[in-house]
């Protein structure tokens, strides 16, 4: 074999063999100019940032410490979940919900894209641990990259470096994950501030627990220890292994009497989930810390309890409509510093601004896309997947326990989608199977947190239709058989809700945000046994009685339309889901099937 001399690849920080011979394969099929190992220090991400600086990517902030704004090229702004392949051996296992190809001929296309694809780059090799390091079985994987904004977001995003890579020892299980933009540079090119190519690959190798990206530099993209690797992936070592790998916030909610529930939420991208995490209750005495927004591991205790984890260490969260009004915690944290703003409005003073983050938009903005922006421009200034990217640490409200690799146990499930109609503000499941059930047939709108048309009401099982890593119809037998495996009586409860119902004129019929509270209440009082709940043909719903809507100022009426089960509407949905369980075929489990028929019968 033939070895080329790339800087870098020889003293490499570890004696890890399996590590070490995937770098150097990988850097002698992508020829980077050198190999770079990422230590995590503040000497490195200083090195780093001031070298995107330089480059026309980032610009200083003034007015946050450590801050960064970072416009992309305007064509590479959100998840492509038609570019997102699983290529399991059987193309059964990827399931009718995923994009499927064989893995011999994927990797075949993608070696091709891949050969020379870091020349005149460095390729940088990102040790990362997903969840605390001191957990019994630690989920370390390494990213390769040629993006210095991936490695300055991974740091972030995900425990990285020194530490991490020492960790792994010579022999530790890793999932490699590689990336490359895909926009090598020819000797005396120069280079354009968000480098990327128009071919795309987001692609999974289940049975290898491997990941190949190629061509884009965005977030659920590019920074493969999130999406790729803490749910597709750890979705299939889930299913093998009895546990859940979720798209859930985790929170700790404390009420006025002291006592404290965690509750984990499945809402799909950009549809709330760091918005509840982090929410701020309107009413007295009731107290919500955050322990996660996007990703929750799920495993059973020696007590029978159901234990979520937060594999990640920052927020990636959805910039517009984040304000001192809707998440001032999400302020306070970002107000820190140490933080990259992508795609968001620049200030003349040096700071970052948004649609929703104050009521009075400045009088002059640069746009994300680099243009000068008044209150009176057609466009809005920052797009509508702008993302703010936060230590989580930085959280002023953050549990201790989030540093807990135990986990914390969980007493309800909320599942939730943004829902124009149909769907009542709370409904409560009434057992396990139902909760399956609910989460099977969870529907949203689409958002921008994707490419293609937005507002679009489509079924996304669980909030986790772009990322469940194999066949949807075992993934909901998966759910239907933890249920079956575990005591009934420390299951969480299930609850599904939706704050995005409209009345006739097109407004929110529910306040949302801080006021969610009131739903939260509801629902610990239901776990007390104290809240009341009319039986509906879709579960227990509030009596309007049992809600707390002091103070709100909403009407009778409001409060019956925002918790109104509408046969007609419920029965318009039936045949949706009998279409959309016909796709899984022997697949679903016949359970599904069961709480069809009893939906149908409660409905006539
Ligand atoms: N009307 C209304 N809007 C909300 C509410 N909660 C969140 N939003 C808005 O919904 C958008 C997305 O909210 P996020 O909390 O960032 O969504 P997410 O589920 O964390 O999204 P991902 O990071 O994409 O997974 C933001 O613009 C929020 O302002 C609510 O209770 N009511
Ligand atoms: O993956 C991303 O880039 C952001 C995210 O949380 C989502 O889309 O659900
Ligand atoms: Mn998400």
């Amino acid at each position: 074999m033939t070895s080329v001399a790339i800087p870098g690849l020889e003293n490499a920080p570890t004696t890890h063999a399996r590590l070490l011979a995937w770098v150097q394969e990988m850097a002698e099929l992508t020829m980077p100019d050198q190999v770079v190992w990422v230590d995590g220090t503040d000497a490195e991400w200083e090195r780093l940032t001031t070298k995107l600086v330089d480059a026309g990517t980032f610009t200083r902030l003034e007015k946050k410490p450590n801050s960064f704004h970072c416009a992309s090229d305007p064509s590479d702004v959100a998840r492509v979940e038609d570019r997102t392949f699983i290529c399991s051996v059987d193309e059964a296992d990827a399931g009718p919900t995923n994009n499927w190809m064989d893995p011999g001929e994927m990797k075949a296309i993608m070696t091709e894209l891949y050969r020379g694809c870091m020349r005149g780059r460095t390729m940088y090799v990102i040790p990362f641990c997903m969840g605390p390091v001191e957990a019994e079985n630690p989920m370390f994987g390494v990213e390769l990259t040629d993006s210095e904004y991936v490695v300055v977001s991974m740091r972030v995003m995900a425990r990285i470096g020194s530490q991490i890579l020492e960790a792994m020892g010579t022999d530790r299980p890793f999932v490699p994950a590689m990336h490359s933009l895909g926009a090598p540079l020819e000797p005396g090119q120069t280079d354009v501030p968000w480098p990327c190519s128009d071919t795309k690959y987001i692609v999974h190798f289940p049975e290898d627990r491997a990941i190949w990206s190629y061509g884009s530099g965005y977030g659920g993209n590019a920074l493969l220890g999130k999406k790729c690797y803490s749910l597709r992936i750890a979705s299939v070592m889930a299913r093998d292994e009895g546990w859940l790998a979720e798209h859930m916030l985790i929170l700790k909610l404390t009420s006025p009497q002291q006592k404290t529930y965690y509750v984990a939420a499945a809402f799909p991208s950009a549809c709330g989930k760091t918005n509840l995490a982090m929410l701020e209750p309107t009413i007295p005495g009731w107290k919500v810390e955050t322990l996660g927004d996007d990703i929750a591991w799920m495993r059973f205790g020696e007590d029978g309890r159901l234990y979520a984890l937060n594999p990640e260490y920052g927020l990636f969260g959805v910039a517009p409509g984040t304000g001192w009004d809707t998440n001032p915690n999400a302020m306070r944290t970002i107000d820190q510093g140490n933080s990259v703003f992508t795609n968001v409005a620049l200030t003349d003073d040096g700071d970052i601004w948004w649609e929703g983050m104050t009521d009075e938009p400045p009088a002059h903005l640069t746009s994300w896309k680099g243009e000068d922006w008044t209150p009176g421009s057609d466009e809005p200034s920052s797009h509508p997947n702008s993302r703010f990217c936060t230590p989580i640490t930085q959280c002023p409200i953050l549990a201790p326990e989030y540093t807990d690799p135990k986990g914390v146990p969980i007493s309800a499930i909320l599942f939730g989608g943004r829902r124009k109609t149909t769907i009542p503000l709370v409904s409560e499941a009434r057992d396990w199977n139902h909760g399956v059930f609910m989460g099977a047939t969870l529907s949203s709108e689409t958002t921008a947190a994707a490419t293609g048309a937005v507002g679009v009401v489509r079924r996304d099982p669980f909030a986790m239709l772009p990322f469940i890593g194999y066949n949807a119809g075992d993934y909901f037998k998966h759910w239907v058989e933890t249920g079956k495996a575990h005591d009934s009586t420390k299951l969480p409860r299930i609850f599904y809700v939706n704050w995005f119902r409209r009345d006739e004129d097109g407004g929110f019929l529910w306040p949302g945000f801080g006021e969610n509270s009131r739903v939260l209440k509801w629902v610990v009082e239901r776990l007390e046994g104290t809240a009341a709940a009319e039986e509906t043909p879709v579960g227990h719903v509030p009596t309007p009685d049992s809600l707390d809507v002091s103070g709100l100022g909403m009407t009778r009426d409001q409060v019956e339309q925002a918790l109104r089960v509408d046969r007609a509407e419920w029965q318009a949905e039936v045949p949706q889901i009998t279409e959309w369980f016909e796709k899984f075929g022997d697949k679903l489990p016949s359970t599904m099937w069961d709480e069809l028929e009893i939906l149908k019968s409660r409905l006539s």
